[in-house]
Order: structure tokens, then sequence, then C-alpha cells
């Protein structure tokens, strides 16, 4: 059974690894021809050079895997998935298609199911989400995800396919709860790295941690999430994960946000499209979204830290 990972950035060759050693047969396509031949000569993929590739991982930039693939999965930037499903629709027609990217489209204002079922509409749709560094699952240290799909069959399946001796997957139908619940934590994580960077302090963090993990309940359960499903690895565990290590890019954009630096453009930082992403789709449905609204005004630079701050303490007093 051909296991097929589209996207060679840091996350989609962990993935890659794991399940190569755990003796699967797995193949990891990228885009770019020569970046693909240099890996395959030097043993590394550049956005994960620390990890070794096993030999037995095949290695490729030519699209026709995905027609021969059991499962794929799709491991681009959420923003990038639309376009690539749409390149590659016929041979992903029909296919276990599991996201593994963490954002709500800004295209079509939907998580990576909707993308899918939009664009590959016969794709059974899963994702896979939680708290992992890509490095931490490449060197074999113990990690826990979520596999959401709505087929509890296909559910099942996908989860032994997916499992190896050191990532653990459990299994939930509840898709919309696990994709908003990896959304949403990196706003969060924006928002706790801006806290901190602008010496704002850990007790302030851990009041955005906690207000923003209930703006994350309250948006999820009202778009059709299960609350439970957000207090699990999708939900608190990688919020948990994102808001207070700096090997988060999210977190990391956050703190050289309230330290007024810049930041290189070329790292991937979810949270920010997320943040615009979800702005829109609040005013929509009229969610109260203080915590994702101040991100989103910090990322466009709308606000400055200290407007931030003084947005969120000055809000009503209320219940909590
Ligand atoms: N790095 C990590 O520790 C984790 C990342 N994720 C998620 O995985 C997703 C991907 O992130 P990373 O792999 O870390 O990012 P990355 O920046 O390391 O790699 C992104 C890859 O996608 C490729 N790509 C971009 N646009 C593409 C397109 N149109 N077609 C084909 N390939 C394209 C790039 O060439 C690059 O290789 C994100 O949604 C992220 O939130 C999830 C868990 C952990
Ligand atoms: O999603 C992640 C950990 O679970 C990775 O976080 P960053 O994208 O912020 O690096």
């Amino acid at each position: 059974m051909t296991i097929a990972v589209a996207g060679a950035g840091a996350f989609g060759t962990a993935l890659a690894i794991t399940l190569a050693r755990a003796g699967r047969d797995v193949t990891i396509w990228g885009r770019d021809p020569e970046a693909m031949a240099e890996a395959r000569q030097s043993g590394r993929m550049p956005r994960l050079a620390k990890a070794p590739l096993p030999d037995t991982l095949k290695i490729t930039a030519d699209a026709a895997i995905f027609g021969d693939a059991r499962v794929v999965l799709l491991a681009v930037p959420a923003q990038k998935l639309g376009g690539f499903l749409s390149d590659h629709a016929t041979a992903l027609a029909g296919k276990p298609l599991v996201a593994c990217c963490k954002g709500i489209d800004l295209a079509t204002l939907t998580g990576p199911s909707g993308v899918i079922a939009q664009r590959v509409s016969s794709a059974t749709a899963a994702i896979l989400t939680g708290p992992s560094f890509a490095d931490d699952i490449a060197i074999g240290l113990p990690t826990a995800l979520t596999l959401a799909c709505r087929d509890s069959a296909a559910g099942e399946t996908l989860q032994e396919q997916l499992t190896t001796p050191t990532l653990r997957l459990y299994r939930t139908t509840d898709v919309a709860g696990a994709e908003l619940g990896g959304a949403l934590k990196n706003v969060i994580a924006i928002a706790c790295g801006a806290c901190i960077g602008a010496g704002l302090g850990q007790s302030a963090r851990a009041a955005l941690m906690t207000r923003g993990f209930a703006e994350m309940v309250r948006i999820a359960t009202q778009l059709g999430a299960e609350a439970d499903t957000l207090a699990g690895l999708s939900g608190l565990g990688d919020l948990a994960l994102t808001c207070t290590s700096d090997l988060s890019r999210n977190y990391r954009y956050g703190v050289a946000l309230g330290q007024g630096q810049s930041f290189d453009a070329g790292v991937t930082v979810e949270g920010a499209a997320t943040a615009l992403a979800m702005t829109q789709l609040g005013a929509q449905h009229g969610l109260d979204l203080p915590v994702t609204t101040v991100v989103n005004a910090l990322v466009q630079g709308d606000q400055t830290v200290a407007e931030a701050l003084q947005s969120l303490l000055s809000r009503p007093l209320k219940e909590e």
C-alpha cells in the first residue's frame, strides 16, 4: 500500500520519515525537481535538515505518484491547499486525502476539509492535527495526534495505516472540531508571542491562553464542532505546545510583533492568514472574537501592542 506525502516541507518530511521508518511504503512528493534530486543525493530535506531520510523513503517531483497512491497526506500550507488540489484533482479523485495543514482558507473561509470537498468532491476527507513539532516526529520522540474523518470506518483504517511506534493517533468523527482547533490555536499563539515579546509577562500569557481557549471553544461550537474535541489534542493540547514554545513559528512571529521587529516572510506562519479569515467569518456569523480581532489588527499593522492590550483590558466586565 503506497502512502504519498504531498509537500516536502518540514511536516511532510517528518511524517514521511516516521512512516517509512515503521516499514510503510512511502513516497514524498515536492514540487521542485531540482530540490528533490538534491534530497535523494544528500539524504536530507532542506526544511528538516536535522533528520536523515530513511533509505526506503522514495522521493519524487513526479505527480504521477498520486494516481498510484492508496492514501495521500496533504502537507502543503493551508493557503496553498486549494491550488494544489485543483492542479491534481484528476489523480486525487476518489482517494482518502488526509489534510495535515492547520488553517482557514482565505478564499473560501473554510477549513481544509471544506477545501477538499470543493476541489475534489469524490475524495474522502480526513484531518491529521495536534501537538507535534516536525523535528520531534522526525527524530522519533513520542507524539500523539488526532485523526478526524466523518466516515468512521475510513477513519479507523487511516488510524491503523498512519500510526507508527512513536506516533500515536486518536480517532474522532468531529472533523470541524479537529480542524478548527488546529487553525485557531495558531492565532492564540501569535497573541501569546506578542505578549511575551512586549514584556507583558507570563501571568498575562496564561490569561491569554485561557481566554483564547474560551474563544476557540465558542467559535468552534458555533460552527458545528463538539466542545470535547476542543479539549483534546487538536485544541487544548496543541494550544499548550504552541503558546509556550519558541520552537513554534507562530509564537516566534508573535514575539517579533511584540518587539516591533520584522519576521522572515519565507517562514510558514499559518495563524496570520487564519486571523484574517476568522475575523471575516466572525463578522458573517456575528461571533464575539476579541483575541482574534486584536491579533488580526496587529498582523495587519492596524494596532500597536499597547493599543491591542488596551482594547482587551477595556472590554466590559463579565462573568467568566
Ligand atoms: N512544522 C511543523 O512542526 C508542523 C507543521 N504543521 C502544518 O503543516 C503545514 C505545512 O507546514 P510545514 O511543512 O511546517 O511548512 P514548510 O514551510 O516547512 O513547508 C511548506 C512546503 O510546502 C511547499 N509548498 C508551498 N506551496 C506549494 C504548492 N502550491 N504546491 C506544492 N507544494 C507547495 C513548499 O515548497 C514547502 O516545501 C502547515 O499547515 C503547518 O501548520 C503541522 C504540525 C507541525
Ligand atoms: O503546529 C505546530 C505544532 O503542533 C507547529 O507550530 P508552528 O506552525 O507554529 O511552528
